[in-house]
């Protein structure tokens, strides 16, 4: 835990705060210790040998107050810097993983650790660190001073010091094997019912609300049982501690008396034996007590140390820097790629030429949206390469490779903050007046037109006060502000009323005119238009082509269009019917087949 801690917030600083810790640990325990002879001395009616001792005392006294109250000072600002580093390193590294390791479940636990965990963390050093650095090095001195003064009184504490020890250290280990499993219990139900939370349309929907929601129900079941399995575990510990406490004291009391009737140590040696006896054992016992909380802050750190050292995506030591040329805009070459271990693509080559769109189109799970993410590199291939502007994407610096791309998926993320200030994230030095022109040509001034306070609305958390429609043109438009000349685009699936969904392709056309683009086609008229169609089927191109050529070959891209059409409501008729096709805006120029409705 020493280590976490020097490595968070610099040795230097913790081996400071350490030495502090222990000269008022030591002091403290001094001043116990010279109680000794100022006792004795009273005791043999000689007051005047009791002055010495007194000043040593108050000397004693006064160090251990400056002492304690430098610790507590620097205790604080260690926490404080220790929130801070935390707070810097977290956002430093979450800003360089990729960005395929921010997976729901994840992103909630980042949560929990960033309130829960930093709060945790920052009381570590004042508030238990001090404690147990006191509760071991205090006792320490008593008996080392102890021994130097009567060498039974010492003895007899230092062996009582070690069995209270032995007995903290077994207790430890008996709680902390339960600790790991309260946590997951616990982490498990926050999850769940952050989930139940956010499921609540899905779950209401579905008649699955309070006690019909079994997952929450029995992760809650699992916590409880983790807690009262920890509870009944611990409850022995603290018995045995206290135990250890009670025996140590009275065989304290029978060796004292034991010796003071033998003559052997007088009232006073007795009397000062007992009183350190308990100045010993308190710290002790607060150090069995605040176990429970040191391995929970222990556990907090193992969980930032753990983020911490997640690897970041390399970037290359040189960044390339070349403006956009003639090279194709996009390349797949021979890309291998699994999440896990299981290949998600298999040799997927693709060109995308400059200035073209090309749709990708397959069946769920064949891997379009995965291509897409590489291309953006959220993550590296396992083996293959993906170029863009003809450049390696790992010798591309991330800020490089992203103003070349804009990215338009279907999970816009908007801030809670006002339209204007979420489309200028597109280009954050962009003026109002191209805001306001990238907002107009995305048609997002018609949603601001019935906005109650226009522009300066703010669309609540996640972009809660706009539509599906509305949220993909607010994204349209900060694409159209970024003006980068690749655009991946990912076509929404949800069916959007007919404002919306004519808003949304006037903004596409907007953004798309004179760029590259690559779309992950669900609208028939869109693969219609493409100058390329890629075929994934089972994580490979299965075909690659425009659509009249891919339709003439009746192989995959056939099937799907037969399949897609029908399910649309369309229907393939041969030329010579010579009707129109209406799924695009011109009629087929195929030589066998168009769209009826
Ligand atoms: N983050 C992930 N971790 C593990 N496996 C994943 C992840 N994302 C996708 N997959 C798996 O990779 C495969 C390809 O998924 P991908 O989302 O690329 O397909 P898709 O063609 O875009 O599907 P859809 O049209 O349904 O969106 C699927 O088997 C999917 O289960």
């Amino acid at each position: 835990m020493i280590r976490q801690l020097m490595m968070l917030t610099g040795a230097a600083r913790i081996r400071g705060y350490l030495l502090t810790l222990g000269a008022f640990a030591i002091v403290q325990g001094l001043a116990f210790v010279l109680i000794v002879p100022v006792l004795r001395a009273l005791f043999a009616g000689d007051p005047a040998a009791a002055w010495p001792w007194l000043g040593g005392l108050a000397v004693a006294v006064l160090g251990c107050g400056i002492l304690q109250y430098r610790q507590a000072v620097l205790g604080f600002s260690v926490g404080l810097d220790l929130s801070r580093s935390l707070y810097h390193q977290l956002g430093d590294h979450l800003s360089a993983l990729p960005l395929g390791w921010f997976q729901a479940d994840r992103v909630g636990r980042i949560g929990r650790l960033v309130v829960q965990g930093v709060r945790a963390v920052m009381g570590v050093p004042a508030h238990l660190l001090q404690p147990v650095v006191t509760a071991y090095l205090t006792p320490a001195t008593v008996v080392v001073a102890s021994l130097f003064l009567d060498w039974r009184l010492g003895l007899a504490l230092a062996v009582g010091g070690l069995v209270l020890a032995g007995t903290h250290r077994y207790t430890a280990g008996l709680m902390g094997r339960m600790d790991h499993s309260v946590d997951a219990a616990s982490a498990e139900a926050g999850s769940r019912v952050v989930e139940f939370a956010q499921a609540q349309a899905v779950l209401r929907g579905f008649g699955r609300t309070g006690p019909a929601y079994t997952e929450l129900e029995s992760a809650l079941v699992q916590q409880y049982r983790a807690g009262r399995r920890s509870v009944t575990s611990a409850i022995p510990g603290l018995g045995l501690n206290a135990l250890a406490v009670q025996v140590l004291y009275t065989a304290l009391i029978a060796l004292g008396t034991y010796l003071t009737l033998g003559g052997s140590l007088d009232p006073a040696g007795l009397i000062v034996l007992l009183a350190l006896a308990t100045r010993f054992t308190e710290p002790l016992l607060l150090a069995a007590e605040l176990g429970g909380a040191l391995r929970m802050g222990r556990n907090n750190l193992a969980r930032f140390a753990e983020i911490l050292a997640t690897p970041t995506l390399p970037e290359p030591a040189e960044p390339v820097r070349q403006p956009p040329s003639d090279a194709p805009a996009i390349q797949l070459d021979h890309v291998d790629f699994g999440y896990d271990d299981t290949l998600v693509l298999h040799d997927v080559s693709l060109t995308v030429p400059p200035r073209t769109m090309t749709a990708l189109v397959g069946p769920s799970g064949s891997g379009k949206t995965t291509v897409t993410r590489l291309i953006a590199r959220f993550f590296d291939v396992q083996s293959g390469a993906v170029r863009v502007d003809g450049h390696d994407v790992r010798e591309l610096g991330t800020e490089d490779l992203m103003s070349r791309l804009s990215l338009v998926f279907q999970d816009v993320y908007l801030f809670d903050d006002t339209i204007e200030e979420n489309i200028r994230l597109g280009r954050p030095g962009a003026t109002d007046e191209e805001v306001r022109r990238a907002a107009t040509l995305a048609r997002v001034d018609t949603i601001v037109d019935r906005l109650p306070d226009g522009w300066a609305t703010r669309v609540g958390e996640s972009g809660a006060a706009l539509s599906g429609g509305e949220r993909q043109r607010v994204s349209i438009a900060r694409a159209i502000l970024k003006d980068a000349p690749i655009v991946l685009l990912d076509e929404a699936t949800a069916a959007l009323d007919s404002d919306n969904e004519a808003a949304v392709i006037e903004a596409l056309h907007a953004l798309t005119e004179d760029r590259t683009l690559l779309v992950i086609a669900h609208r028939l008229a869109t693969v219609r238009a493409a100058d390329q169609i890629v075929v994934l089927d089972g994580g490979r191109v299965a075909e690659t082509g425009d659509h009249d050529r891919l339709l003439a070959a009746g192989g995959r891209y056939a099937a799907f269009w037969r399949e897609r059409t029908r399910a649309a409501g369309w229907r393939l008729i041969s030329r010579e019917d010579g009707r129109h096709d209406h799924a695009a805006s011109e009629p087929s120029s195929g030589t066998t087949s168009q769209l009826q409705p």
